[in-house]
């Protein structure tokens, strides 16, 4: 599955890292930054009405390239313009051609949250997030043991980061929520076989309590997709392909605030 492919190249990548950076240097570093409130994000998720998290990235798995042309800066601004409550900044280099710099780029230029959106599978990771200006970071159920993901939600909390907690079905929701995951994110990608299905998050929102932020991720195209996860009360939607894909960014966002 793409997921152990995913996991076995950012281990190799984030050990070569280690090799170079060490913790200590990078636990230094991270000890001289202030510490967000990740309890903020969590509040402005569950205020009234649909939040919108805007994706930055140029290639996926599934799509291979989804832009030649990728301004990130200028992205990032116009994400920003459209008053989006968060910026998801994919940093997975090898199968998302992702970058770390990017995120600390865009963090020296928006005021806007961002995610650091990459596949954590090492405390490591918690602390460049930090350092390079990320205010959430992903961890994904599927690929963390329910120590993993204990111990990174109380390091991410530790650290000033909220954790969005991302779930494919109800086994891993149930394992995200003995975990106290305070923010909620169900995948409607297949990550067998790509296709993507809004239901799977309309089927599992009713088992998510209402104090805790429920985000829909992938495959959200069209004003009549965001009103069926309205109706359906999610929190967020997470958004990638079809805002990256957007000549004017500002205007579907707008569009797709309106409904
Ligand atoms: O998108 C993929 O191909 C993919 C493959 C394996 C793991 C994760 C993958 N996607 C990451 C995401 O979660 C999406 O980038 C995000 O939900 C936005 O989705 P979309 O709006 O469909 O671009």
């Amino acid at each position: 599955m793409i997921l152990d492919d995913l996991v076995a190249a950012t281990t190799k990548r984030i050990n070569a890292e280690k090799a170079e950076t060490p913790l200590v240097q990078l636990q230094a570093q991270a000890d001289k930054l202030p510490n967000k409130n990740p309890q903020e994000i969590v509040d402005k998720f569950l205020q009234p009405g649909l939040h919108f998290i805007a994706e930055i990235k140029r290639s996926s798995p599934s799509k291979g390239t989804i832009v030649t042309d990728f301004p990130y800066l200028q992205i990032a601004k116009d994400y920003q313009d459209a008053k989006i409550d968060a910026i998801s900044v994919l940093t997975e280099p090898d199968y998302f051609h992702g970058n770390l710099q990017y995120l600390n780029e865009i963090s020296n230029t928006v005021q806007t949250p961002l995610l650091r959106k990459d596949f954590t599978i090492d405390p490591y990771m918690l602390y460049q997030a930090k350092i390079n200006g990320a205010s959430l970071v992903l961890l994904i159920v599927a690929i963390l043991t329910d120590e993993q993901l204990n111990d990174y939600l109380k390091l991410a909390d530790e650290l000033g980061l909220a954790a969005l907690v991302e779930v494919h079905n109800e086994d891993e929701l149930n394992r995200a929520l003995k975990a106290n995951a305070k923010i909620i994110g169900v995948n409607n990608r297949n990550l067998k076989d790509f296709t993507v299905d809004l239901n799977n998050s309309i089927n599992l929102r009713p088992l998510v309590p209402e104090g805790i932020p429920f985000i829909t991720e992938s495959g959200i195209k069209t004003t009549a997709d965001i009103k069926r996860l309205k109706d359906a009360r999610v929190n967020g939607v997470l958004i990638g392909e079809t805002f990256m894909r957007a000549d004017n960014k500002e205007k579907i966002i707008n569009e797709f605030k309106s409904v």
